[in-house]
């Protein structure tokens, strides 16, 4: 495979455009690292999974590429405004390195004017309650820039367990892209069969829960949109990655890519592919650096559905203890952890094991994030109650979340109707399907039985609080 630039390079990860000529396209590319993946696929659990890794470790072809503390360091990086440039008085804000090097020509300066680029209004309304802020001026213009804006740069995301795509925008931007795996209407068991952790990410989960979130009130969930790139010209064409371009075949008319992330993901039975030339995707904003580094820190949640660790609360009420912790007490984080019992229960999300608070807030406790939800909306018929173990066993709820959330059943301004209307603009709507949409609405109803269940215990000012004394 030959490359040649067709783009001038101004930096050494984003803005360029290269064109990839040789596309073998009836051919496999590299396909000799598939018949050991595929081992790895059919492996019937996680023991079985990491062994089958282990043992064609030395054989897999794709070069084992990292460094993610290092690489994942460089890559927050890139997105730090490092200085302002004043041209004929213009504010222009440097994102790179590079761009500080070509001033004073400004060449290839990504530049904003007053307000900035939707995604740097999006960056500076970040504040210590919500990722943004209720009326966000800018979300439109943000969603529609993360759906159209040009791909300038493609690389397998370095982090989590599924295949991710870092990519960057012609706009300077920065995302998380997530490929479409299954269909809308699957539906996933959760049975010994179906376990959770094998539970293969959904792109649309990742759009519903942003609409969801914002629905609810809580604004923890960066902004995502859906888009349909032509896998071949918009992402493997402006790549030069080895975990993408190396585990990329055909199969029939459509074109798939594997990547290199946990083997019991990233093997041949899970390929994502195209439907002709198109793959749909999730695009979600990514959060600015903090100094330099990783903007969120992740602590144990004390509710996670892990098979261990599910045990230790579903066999007694850990809220007493909680509150005693006095970290947790200081700030905001167990009301936090309540509505978010509530946002996974919507969700149905097995996959909630820590949860994240933005690092800028530190000293003053920033909310918990709602990051990664990729694996809600996987069953809409069967709900699963113990999710809302952090309503039931704490009694506790934001007075404010609790009448929004009686007004989002009031018939004329139902849940299902409100998200369904919030994702009609989505380029790849219906985003999901009505069986969820229905279910909504049935857990939304199990939420307020369950808190009005509290009320009628414990009083109403004992339970409705807007913080904990
Ligand atoms: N929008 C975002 N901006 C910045 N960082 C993010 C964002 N979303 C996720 N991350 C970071 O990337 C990591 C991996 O992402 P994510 O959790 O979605 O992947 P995953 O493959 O589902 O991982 P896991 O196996 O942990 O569930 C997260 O732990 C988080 O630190
Ligand atoms: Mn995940």
């Amino acid at each position: 495979m030959t490359k040649k630039s067709s783009g001038q390079l101004t930096d050494d990860s984003c803005s360029y455009s290269v064109e990839l000529n040789g596309w073998g396209l009836g051919t496999d590319i590299r396909r000799g690292v598939l018949p050991e993946i595929n081992q790895i696929g059919r492996a019937r659990n996680i023991e079985e999974a990491k062994r089958a890794s282990n043992d064609t470790k030395n054989t897999r072809p794709t070069k084992k590429a990292e460094k993610p503390r290092s690489e994942l360091k460089r890559g927050w990086d890139d997105q730090d405004v490092i200085g302002i440039a004043i041209k004929t008085g213009v504010i222009l804000q440097i994102y790179h390195k590079q761009e500080l090097r070509n001033s004073p020509t400004y060449s290839s300066i990504i530049y904003t004017q007053r307000k900035g680029h939707p995604w740097q209004q999006f960056h500076r309304d970040i504040s210590q309650d919500a990722l943004y802020s209720e009326d966000a001026p800018y979300m439109d213009d943000l969603l529609r820039d993360l759906a159209t804006v040009e791909i300038v740069n493609a690389s397998q995301f370095r982090g989590g367990t599924q295949l991710k795509l870092d990519l960057r925008l012609a706009d300077g931007n920065r995302v998380i892209a997530k490929p479409m795996r299954l269909s809308r209407d699957h539906v996933y068991k959760y049975t010994r069969e179906e376990p959770f952790w094998l539970d293969p990410e959904r792109h649309n989960a990742e759009i519903a829960s942003f609409h969801l979130d914002r629905l609810l009130g809580f604004r923890r969930v960066p902004p995502c949109s859906g888009r349909r790139v032509n896998l071949k010209k918009e992402i493997l064409g402006k790549s030069e990655d080895t975990n993408l371009l190396s585990t990329v075949f055909k199969s029939g008319a459509n074109l798939c890519v594997i990547g290199n992330c946990k083997p019991w993901f990233c093997n041949q039975d899970h390929p994502s592919c195209t439907k002709g030339d198109l793959m749909e995707v999730a695009m979600c904003q990514f959060l600015p650096a903090y100094q330099g580094g990783i903007p969120v820190r992740d602590a144990a949640y004390p509710w996670s559905q892990g098979r261990k660790e599910s045990k230790v609360w579903k066999g007694k009420n850990i809220c007493l203890d909680i509150l005693k912790d006095s970290i947790r007490l200081g700030g905001r984080v167990l009301l936090d952890l309540i509505e978010q019992g509530i946002f996974d229960f919507f969700l149905r999300n097995y996959d909630r094991h820590h949860y994240s608070q933005l690092r800028k807030y530190q000293r003053k406790v920033g909310c918990v994030l709602h990051l990664d939800n990729g694996k809600g909306f996987g069953n809409p018929l069967v709900d699963d109650d113990t999710f809302l173990a952090p309503v039931y066993q704490c009694c506790k709820l934001r007075r404010s979340t609790y009448f929004r959330l009686k007004e989002l059943a009031r018939p004329q301004s139902r849940l299902s109707n409100r998200l369904n209307a919030s994702m009609s603009h989505d380029p790849i709507a219906p985003v999901i399907t009505e069986v969820h949409l229905q279910a909504m609405d049935r857990r939304l109803e199990t939420v307020l039985r369950t808190i009005d269940k509290c009320i009628r215990n414990h009083g109403e000012s004992n339970v409705l609080v807007e913080r904990l004394e």
